[in-house]
């Protein structure tokens, strides 16, 4: 990979307009720090928006990435392919947690067919690449040709929806099978044996966590060769969905939008998109953190502290949407709050 990964350095949060936000807080009337966190993440919202004190968001979005995985004929999860499709309609028909929770946040959902295995509406899967990926544990994921269409994708896809006004983006996985080449990325890029980095995906019994530890296994065996190079790796081991995601994050990072990163799908998919525009991660905060232990271990990685700890393990966004409400929170704070001289409040003794 050459200096400065395949899409170059990110520039950084404005640290100018940190500082401002920093001094902001100190003149608002409560005593300084009170707030706690949601000091530094309304702080850090203001320089990812360049100006202090920050605007209230005005189209939070999340971009939900579809597509199955061969390495589910593994026996790897405790649900089978076809849910992937059918997770599909009921996101459309705004039946799904990701669609509760969006309501709640206000957000907008959209979904995207990356690499379903079947045919989709027309209107989700402009940005097909293929239908499913390949078995990760005996084959290539992606041919070159379909990583770099679906790195491109991702970023596309980043562009449409900043074009459109999106101020605050997260991303969302579905894909049966997932967990699977999201730990082997994370168990790659972290150096990690497999029996620390695998869980239960859906819920998978004691057998089937075996055949999937088997599985992440045989994948890292041809992962690890090639952990160096961000495309090479999501080629080999990870699925269009994922490499799309991949895409999305670095693209969302290059354009000065910042993202809360979910479970461990999405944030595997986040470790190799540092590698692909080192920096993006400063755009980033992560939502919470999953019981899978991949997530702990990519997060880590990252330096990234989630807001909250909820023992969730779902996916679809829906991690990042529960925090979504705090960063609602810390832009309000910072940005409404009375300062001392304002208020008339006696600063201190
Ligand atoms: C009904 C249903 C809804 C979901 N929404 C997200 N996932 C999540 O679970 C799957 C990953 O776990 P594994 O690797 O064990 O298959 C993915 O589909 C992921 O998006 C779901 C899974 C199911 C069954
Ligand atoms: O952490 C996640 O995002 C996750 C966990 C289990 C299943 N699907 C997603």
């Amino acid at each position: 990979m050459s200096k400065g990964g395949a899409f170059g350095v990110v520039e950084a949060p404005d640290a100018a307009v940190r500082e401002q936000a920093q001094a902001r807080q100190l003149q608002l009337t409560k005593p300084a720090g009170s707030l706690g966190r949601l000091e530094q993440v309304g702080n850090w919202l203001a320089a990812c928006q360049g100006v202090c004190p920050p605007k209230a968001f005005a189209r939070p979005r999340v971009v939900i990435f579809a597509g199955d995985h061969g390495v589910t004929t593994n026996g790897v999860s405790a649900f089978p392919s076809e849910v992937t499709m059918q997770m599909v309609g009921n996101f459309l028909a705004g039946g799904a947690a990701v669609n509760a929770l969006a309501a709640v946040a206000g957000a907008s959902v959209r979904v995207v067919d990356i690499a379903v295995d079947g045919d989709t509406d027309p209107a989700i899967s402009v940005h097909k690449v293929r239908r499913s990926s390949g078995s990760i544990a005996t084959e290539d994921a992606l041919t070159a040709e379909e990583v770099d269409q679906a790195i491109a994708a991702g970023r596309a896809i980043a562009d449409e929806e900043v074009d459109a006004g999106a101020d605050l983006l997260i991303a969302g996985d579905m894909g049966i099978g997932n967990t699977t080449p999201a730990t082997v990325l994370v168990a790659a890029l972290t150096d990690t044996e497999p029996v620390a980095a695998v869980g239960r995906g859906t819920g998978v019994d004691d057998a089937g966590w075996m055949r999937k530890t088997a599985a992440i296994r045989d994948a890292l065996r041809r992962a690890r060769p090639v952990v160096k190079n961000p495309v090479d790796l999501l080629r080999v081991a990870s699925g269009a969905d994922i490499a799309a995601m991949a895409g999305f994050l670095s693209q969302a990072a290059i354009r000065k939008t910042p993202v809360i990163l979910d479970g461990v799908v999405v944030t595997a998919a986040a470790l190799v998109a540092e590698d692909l525009a080192p920096g993006a991660s400063a755009w980033w905060v992560a939502g919470h953190r999953s019981t899978e232990p991949a997530h702990t271990l990519a997060l880590k990685q990252l330096r990234l502290e989630p807001l909250i700890e909820m023992e969730m393990r779902l996916g679809e966004g829906s991690g990042a949407l529960t925090a979504l409400p705090i960063l609602h929170a810390a832009v309000a704070t910072l940005a409404e709050m009375a300062t001392f001289g304002d208020a008339g409040v006696t600063d201190r003794s």
